[in-house]
């Protein structure tokens, strides 16, 4: 179950987060940084403020990744529930440096990795990490989102793909896992997607600017968008594709979304000449969906086709396949997975290989077998 992390800059803010539904709070300073640290009187007077009613997280600050400055400054927030210490761009040495000398208070203070995907996120340290016994990792942004039009945010610095494998190598190496910068709205589906422990969020739960207070509507807003997201069929239970399995008289009840020639570069092929090199693979897939309403203008409620831009691109970065046929078969299955879809045609053409395309074309229901 997904979390919502809402960033406060003090009991306040706190108290309106909570109203709202937030899961965990955490205390930063926005006019200081991406990660701005609030002084440890207001991180105190904001743990009083709580009384335990939900974790409390606070941001050592905006440092250099030196190892007393940082360990000093987790040392001064030591009550909260968990510390949260910016990897800011820095050699790998000194990065490695910073999480050993942490490694001493690990075991007292639970401790949080925050990786900026704008500030050269090395998700090689996962592994250091966990050694060290911190708690978890994250992805923010080091820029943040300035106005309408500017296009900005978690997944406009880094691709879907590899904000999956960050989820799931921090997953695998034990640690928390969050994800935040400038999200957004139609952020939320996209990402619950991958299953992280929370979403974070300080910019959207205002009603202007970051510097600005903490909406409680907002809040709440986002908190019923995260709660309601949760449409993933799991992937190990195995009447999962037989649920709300797709009857025919459905027909009438449903609508189709697309994406069409999306055309990327990948490694796929059986030959031997297919192997080490990329090559044009052009996607196009057909589902169907729940019927959208008139009334339906709940992010939570329309399935996107960001979803499946998403799903295709996270396969195709995930390494060499041999054939198109498992490549449509994986595509297709995961797009079953999410409860809104019925159906799906995937077309895959692999463009390079003679004068025309030469590729697969599959369709596959909810509860066929294999599906
Ligand atoms: O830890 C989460 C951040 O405070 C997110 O802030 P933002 O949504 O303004 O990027």
């Amino acid at each position: 179950m997904t979390k919502l992390l809402a960033s406060v800059t003090g009991p306040g803010e706190a108290e309106a987060a909570l109203a709202g539904g937030a899961d965990i709070i955490d205390l930063k300073d926005p006019a200081q940084g991406a990660l701005g640290a609030v002084a440890p009187a207001v991180l105190a007077a904001t743990i009083e403020q709580v009384a335990g009613r939900r974790p409390v997280s606070a941001v050592a600050g905006d440092l250099p990744m030196v190892p007393d400055v940082v360990v000093r400054a987790v040392r001064e927030r030591r009550e909260a529930d968990f510390v949260k210490i910016g990897f800011f761009p820095a050699r790998r040495e000194e990065r490695l440096a910073v999480i050993s000398a942490l490694g001493e208070i690990a075991r007292d203070i639970r401790l949080v990795a925050v990786f900026f995907a704008d500030g050269d996120p090395d998700l090689t340290l996962l592994p250091d990490l966990a050694q060290a016994g911190f708690h978890g990792a994250m992805i923010d942004t080091i820029g943040k989102r300035q106005g309408a039009g500017a296009a900005s945010g978690l997944l406009s610095a880094l691709t879907f793909a590899m904000v999956a494998r960050f989820v799931r190598s921090a997953r695998e190496h034990g640690l928390m896992t969050g994800l935040a910068g400038s999200l957004e709205a139609p952020d939320v589906p996209r990402l619950l997607v991958l299953e992280p422990d929370y979403l974070g969020f300080r910019g959207a739960l205002t009603c202007g600017a970051r510097s600005d207070s903490i909406d409680e509507n907002k809040v709440r807003r986002m908190s019923d968008l995260i709660a309601g997201g949760r449409t993933v069929l799991a992937a190990d239970d195995p009447g999962a594709s037989a649920k709300r399995a797709f009857e025919p008289m459905d027909e009438a009840r449903l609508d189709r979304i697309f994406v069409r020639d999306l055309v990327l570069d990948m490694e796929i092929g059986a030959y031997g000449h297919e192997r080490g090199r990329r090559q044009k693979v052009r996607f196009s897939v057909d589902a169907r969906i729940d019927r959208i309403t008139a009334q339906a203008d709940d992010i939570s409620e329309v399935y996107s086709y960001d979803l499946i831009t998403d799903a295709i691109r996270a396969l195709v970065e995930a390494g060499h396949t041999d054939l198109v046929e498992t490549l449509a078969l994986d595509l297709a299955r995961t797009l079953l997975r999410d409860e809104r879809v019925f159906e799906v045609t995937v077309k895959i053409e692999k463009l390079e290989l003679g004068p025309g395309a030469v590729g697969i074309e599959i369709c596959r229901r909810r509860g066929d077998p294999g599906a």
